[in-house]
């Protein structure tokens, strides 16, 4: 049995699967002692983890100690790199990049194998284009939506609304309105921006992953909806691995 792991910023994301059949996916939130709780049943017969993390340097030992503790066989920490299967990332220094960008790339290309676009709308949002060839041209970080709304919540002494999940983008009468419409503003700006570039760089596919994902489709995002694009290309480069 293998096990993949997606350590983001928020959640654990997690994939267990037998001889290449995905046997069950889960996630859970950031923090937990036991992060797999609910198929801790199942990791004394894990032979193989692999792991995408993008989390704080302590965090990220802890749940290497938890897996190596529970699971009988090695746990691997895959990390960015600069090619693999055509895939050429622009990153001088490929470490730097955050390990889920570029599995979340490797899996839009192995899938694909064209020029896309890959936006993770998670804690952060990431946007990266990578060309035909499986040059990476680049990409953006922005804050998610989450971050957004806490920061104005932390930074701003007199900015008080109830969060509410807005489509609506019209200017608003009231702080909450103001600020629930400001961030659907945003995103559909971003949005537009987006599809202006896979038009203008010619790129054949928008695959879109991330916990806000069906938020952007909502407000007008076109692509496909990969919700588990990083453990897709974590998979992918696990069994090059280890076949
Ligand atoms: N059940 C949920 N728990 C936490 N965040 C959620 C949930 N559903 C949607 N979200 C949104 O998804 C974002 C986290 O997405 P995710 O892809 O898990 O992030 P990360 O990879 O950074 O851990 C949150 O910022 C939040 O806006
Ligand atoms: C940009 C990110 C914070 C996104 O992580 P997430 O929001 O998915 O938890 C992560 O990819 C990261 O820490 N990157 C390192 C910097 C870089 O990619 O250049
Ligand atoms: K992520």
């Amino acid at each position: 049995m293998r096990l993949l792991v997606d350590a983001g910023n928020t959640r654990f994301k997690w994939r267990l699967e037998q001889e290449g059949i995905v046997i069950d996916e889960g996630w859970s939130a950031l923090g937990t002692n036991a992060p797999l709780a609910s198929i801790e049943g199942y990791l004394g017969a894990v032979s193989r983890v692999g792991v995408s993390a993008v989390i704080h340097e302590d965090i990220r030992l802890r749940l290497s100690s938890y897996l190596e503790q529970k699971v009988s066989g090695p746990v691997h920490f895959y990390w960015a790199e600069a090619q693999r299967f055509g895939l050429r990332n622009s990153y001088m220094d490929p470490r730097t990049m955050g390990a889920d960008r570029w599995h979340g790339m490797y899996g839009a290309w192995k899938r694909y194998k064209c020029g896309c676009a890959v936006i993770d709308a998670g804690s952060a949002i990431t946007v990266d284009y990578v060309n035909n060839s499986g040059q990476h041209l680049g990409g953006y970080i922005l804050p998610g939506l989450k971050m957004m709304l806490k920061s104005l919540k932390n930074d701003a002494a007199r900015i008080a609304f109830e969060e509410g999940e807005v489509s609506k983008a019209e200017p608003g009468i009231n702080t909450a309105e103001c600020v629930n419409q400001g961030l659907s503003w945003l995103s559909r700006a971003m949005i537009e921006r987006v599809s202006k570039d896979v038009s203008e760089l010619n790129l054949s596919q928008t695959l879109v992953t991330g916990g806000d994902a069906g938020r952007l489709f909502a407000l007008g995002m076109k692509g496909a909806h990969h919700p588990s694009l990083v453990l897709d290309g974590l998979g992918y480069i696990d069994s090059e691995a280890f076949g």
